[in-house]
C-alpha cells in the first residue's frame, strides 16, 4: 500500500511520520511545494521542533518515509491520499476576518484530478467548514472523475509540543464516510491503517459531516474552556480567590474535568481562533447569528485577558514604560513549541512596543528573525533568560517553558533595575519565593 499526503506541515510530518513507523509495509511519501520545507524535513534540522519526532524521522526516513517535492507523480502512484494543507482564516473578500480559505483544499483537489486515473481514496485531514467534502466531489466531477474517488474526513487531534504521544496514543481517531458500500470500504481500509497501533474501541467512524464538524467544535469546546477560566481569573483578581483553587475545586467534578483550566495570557497556536472564527462564519451562513455570537465571545474574551495583562504591566510601572527595558520570556504560543502563530506574546509585545517600551525578548526555540518580524525591528533578541533581565525593569512569562522554572531568580534580581518587577502570564513561579527575595511579582487570577 502507498499513502501520500499533501502538506508537508505540523500535522502531515508528524501524522505521516507515525504511520511509517507503525506500518513498516506500507510507502508512505510526503509532498509539498515548498521546497525549502521538504530540503529541511530532509535534513538533520526539520522545519518544525516537536519532542521526539527527530527519532522517528531519522528511523523511517529512506525506508517508508520520503519527503518530496514531487507532488504529482507521488499522487499518482499513491493509494490514499490524505490532504493536510492549511486552512488559515480569509484576510480578503467576503468573510474576511472569519471564513477559511479553502483554496489550498481546491488547489490539492485540482491537483488529485488532473493526476489520478485510477481509484483512490482521498482523505480531509486538513480541519475543513462543515460540507467541503461536497467542494472536493464538485471538483472531482468537473474533471469528469468524481466515480474515482472516495472522500474521506480523518480530523486530527494532536497538540503541538505533544503530538509524538498524542499521534502513538490518542484519545481517538475520527473517521468519517459515505454509508454507500464503496464507502463503508474505504473507511474500513483505513481503519485497519489506525488499527494496527490505536484500539479499535477508541477509532470512531461517522458520517462525513459529522466528522467534519466535530473537529471544528473539540477546538471550540477547548478554547471555551480557557477562556471561561481566564474570565474568572479577572474574578478572582478583584476577589480575593485563587484561580488555581478555583479550577482545582471545580475540575474535581468529574463533569467537569481537571484539563484546560489553567488560567494565562490567553490561548494562541493556529488554530483555535480560526476554528472558532470558522465556526462563527458557519454559522451566520446558516442563519444562526445567535450562535455565531455565543461562539465569537470565547474570542472576545481572548482578546480581553491579553489587554487585560498588558494594562496590569503598564499600570504597575507608574503608568509610563518609555524607555524601559522589559525582559519577555518565552515567545512560542506554548512550551515544547517553536510554532508563534496567534501566540499572545506577539500581541503583548506590540502593545507595550505602542507605550514605548524597550523590549528584550529570550525564547529557547524561536528564532531571532521571526521575533523581529512579528514586533519590530527595534525588538533586541537575548540568548538567554539571564541576558534579558540584566537592566531590566520588569521580566514577563509568556510561555510556560520548564527552563523559566529553574532560573536563579536572585540572581536575575540583582541585574535588574529596582523596584524590579515580575509578571507570570503563566502561573508557573513560586511567587512568595519571588516576593522573599525583593521582586513586585504578581501573575494571574490572583490578587
Ligand atoms: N498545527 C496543528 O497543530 C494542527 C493543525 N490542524 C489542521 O491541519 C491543517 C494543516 O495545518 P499545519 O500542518 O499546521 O499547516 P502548515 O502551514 O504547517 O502546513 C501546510 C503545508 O501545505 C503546503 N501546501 C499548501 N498547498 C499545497 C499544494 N497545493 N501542494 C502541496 N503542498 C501544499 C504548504 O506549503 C505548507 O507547507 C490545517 O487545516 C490545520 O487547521 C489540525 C490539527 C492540529
Ligand atoms: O487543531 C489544532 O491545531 C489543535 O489545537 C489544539 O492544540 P494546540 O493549539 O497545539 O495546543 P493546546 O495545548 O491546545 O494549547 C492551545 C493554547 O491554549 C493555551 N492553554 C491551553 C490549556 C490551558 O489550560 N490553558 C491555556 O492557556 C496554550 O498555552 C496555548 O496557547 C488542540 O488541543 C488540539 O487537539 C488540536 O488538534
Amino acid at each position: 500500500m502507498k499513502i501520500c499526503c499533501i502538506g508537508a506541515g505540523y500535522v502531515g510530518g508528524p501524522t505521516m511520520a507515525m504511520i511509517a513507523k507503525k506500518c513498516h509495509d506500507i510507502d508512505v511519501a510526503v509532498v509539498d511545494l515548498n521546497e525549502e520545507r521538504i530540503a529541511a524535513w530532509n535534513s538533520d534540522c526539520l522545519p518544525i521542533y516537536e519532542p521526539g519526532l527527530q527519532e522517528i524521522v531519522e528511523e523511517r526516513r529512506g525506508k517508508n518515509l520520503t519527503f518530496s517535492t514531487e507532488v504529482k507523480s507521488h499522487i499518482k502512484s499513491a493509494d490514499i491520499i490524505f490532504i493536510s494543507v492549511g486552512t488559515p482564516t480569509k484576510d480578503y473578500g467576503i468573510g474576511a476576518g472569519q471564513a477559511p480559505e479553502l483554496g489550498y483544499i481546491e488547489g490539492c483537489a485540482r491537483m488529485i484530478a488532473e493526476a489520478c486515473d485510477g481509484p483512490k481514496i482521498v482523505i480531509e485531514k486538513s480541519t475543513v467548514p462543515v460540507r467541503t467534502a461536497e467542494l472536493v466531489k464538485s471538483v472531482f466531477d468537473g474533471y469528469n472523475k468524481g466515480h474515482l474517488f472516495e472522500i474521506l474526513s480523518n480530523p486530527e487531534f494532536l497538540a503541538e509540543g505533544t503530538a509524538i504521544t498524542d499521534l502513538e496514543n490518542p484519545d481517538r481517531v475520527l473517521i468519517g464516510g459515505d454509508s454507500t458500500e464503496s464507502g463503508k470500504k474505504a473507511v474500513q481500509t483505513v481503519v485497519d491503517v489506525y488499527n494496527r497501533w490505536v484500539p479499535r474501541e477508541k477509532i470512531i467512524t461517522t458520517n462525513v459531516w459529522s466528522s467534519e464538524l466535530s473537529k471544528l467544535v473539540a477546538n471550540a469546546f477547548l478554547a471555551q474552556r480557557v477562556s471561561s477560566i481566564n474570565a474568572i481569573s479577572a474574578v478572582c483578581e478583584v476577589s480575593g480567590a485563587d484561580v488555581e483553587e478555583v479550577a482545582n475545586a471545580i475540575g474535581m467534578d468529574s463533569r467537569i474535568g481537571p484539563k484546560f483550566l489553567k488560567s494565562s495570557v490567553g490561548f494562541g497556536g493556529s488554530c483555535f481562533q480560526k476554528d472558532i472564527l470558522n465556526l462563527v462564519y458557519l454559522s451566520g451562513h446558516f442563519g444562526l447569528p445567535e450562535v455565531a455570537e455565543y461562539w465569537r465571545q470565547v474570542i472576545t474574551m481572548n482578546e480581553y485577558q491579553r489587554k487585560r495583562f498588558t494594562r496590569k504591566v503598564i499600570h504597575s510601572l507608574f503608568n509610563t514604560l518609555q524607555g524601559k527595558r522589559i525582559a519577555v520570556l518565552g515567545f512560542a504560543f506554548k512550551k515544547d513549541t517553536n510554532d508563534t502563530r496567534e501566540s499572545a506574546a506577539i500581541y503583548i509585545c506590540r502593545d507595550l512596543l505602542e507605550e514605548g517600551a524597550d523590549i528584550v525578548v529570550y525564547d529557547p526555540q524561536v528564532p531571532a528573525e521571526e521575533i523581529k518580524h512579528l514586533t519590530s525591528d527595534s525588538t533586541k533578541i537575548a540568548n538567554s533568560a539571564e541576558e534579558a533581565a540584566k537592566d531590566a525593569h520588569a521580566v514577563l512569562i509568556l510561555t510556560e517553558w520548564d527552563e523559566f522554572v529553574a532560573l536563579d531568580y536572585a540572581a536575575i534580581y540583582k541585574d535588574m533595575v529596582k523596584p524590579a518587577h515580575i509578571f507570570d502570564g503563566r502561573n508557573i513561579l513560586d511567587l512568595e519565593k519571588l516576593e522573599s527575595i525583593g521582586f513586585k511579582a504578581s501573575c494571574i487570577g490572583k490578587s
